[in-house]
């Protein structure tokens, strides 16, 4: 069975505490993650600095007209990320464009994995009918998910409950990348699909994201170290 990777969500606007994050989990997670918060606190350049040489997931979601968001991507490409986000309800020609400029402005030896974020793991049924998407987050994932993988994206960012479904519908050619990952007993936060790291190994997923039980426990690395125990013991 193939072994699911731990990526650390570093979410913090301050760049002492990412590179101390990044310094104590290295030799525990598989690699970091920043996102919007660091990087619109810190910029690019600071993202580069704390990521060095460590297996980079820049997950910056972007969601625009094809064109830019196919700029941006490009962008993007001194960062050297291994994997990068776009929206997946941005549209098949947006997605498209992003698959054109990764192949066009990255060399293909550091082509990082581009992910369509499906349906946030902060959105529950109800939450999809409030934007006017009355059907399931599963029905809604496997859709953007097939139309994401159609239109050139390499993988899918969504909640461990829709990795058998995905499966299912695609295959194993997506890359699963699931946040929403809560070791038991923990607090869920503003997450409403959740599962424990165990589940989201046992279900299939290549890489899972953990943020706040890391970061806010009182030994990050000691957590992080638990979490890759029981992703062993899947
Ligand atoms: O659907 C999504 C897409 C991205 N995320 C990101 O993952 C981490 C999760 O952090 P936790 O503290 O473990 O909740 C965070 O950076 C999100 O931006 C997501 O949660 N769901």
């Amino acid at each position: 069975m193939k072994r699911t990777r731990l990526i650390a969500a570093l979410d913090t606007q301050d760049l002492d505490q990412a590179r101390d994050w990044a310094e104590k989990l290295d030799g525990t997670v598989d690699a970091i993650k920043l996102g919007m918060e660091f990087t619109y606190a810190q910029g690019l350049s600071a993202v580069r600095s704390v990521a060095g040489e460590r297996t980079l997931f820049l997950d910056l979601k972007l969601h625009d007209i094809p064109n830019t968001v196919a700029k941006g991507l490009t962008s993007l490409a001194p960062i050297g990320a291994s994997l990068l986000t776009i929206h997946a309800s941005g549209g098949s020609a947006m997605i498209r464009a992003a698959r054109q400029a990764i192949d066009a402005a990255y060399p293909p030896l550091h082509r990082p994995i581009l992910l369509a974020v499906t349906v946030l793991t902060s959105i529950d049924e109800a939450g999809l009918r409030e934007i006017g998407v009355p059907t399931t987050p599963r029905e809604q994932v496997v859709r953007l998910g097939r139309l994401a993988m159609t239109a050139g994206a390499d993988g899918l960012v969504c909640s461990a409950e829709e990795i058998a479904p995905l499966r299912d519908a695609l295959g194993e050619a997506p890359v699963l990348v699931v946040p929403g990952i809560r070791p038991a007993g923990s607090d869920a936060n503003d997450q409403k699909r959740i599962m424990t790291p165990r589940q989201a190994a046992q279900a299939g997923a290549d890489w899972i994201v953990v943020g706040r039980p890391i970061t806010q426990a009182a030994d990050p690395a000691t957590a992080a170290a638990a979490i890759q125990a029981e992703l062993a013991a899947a």
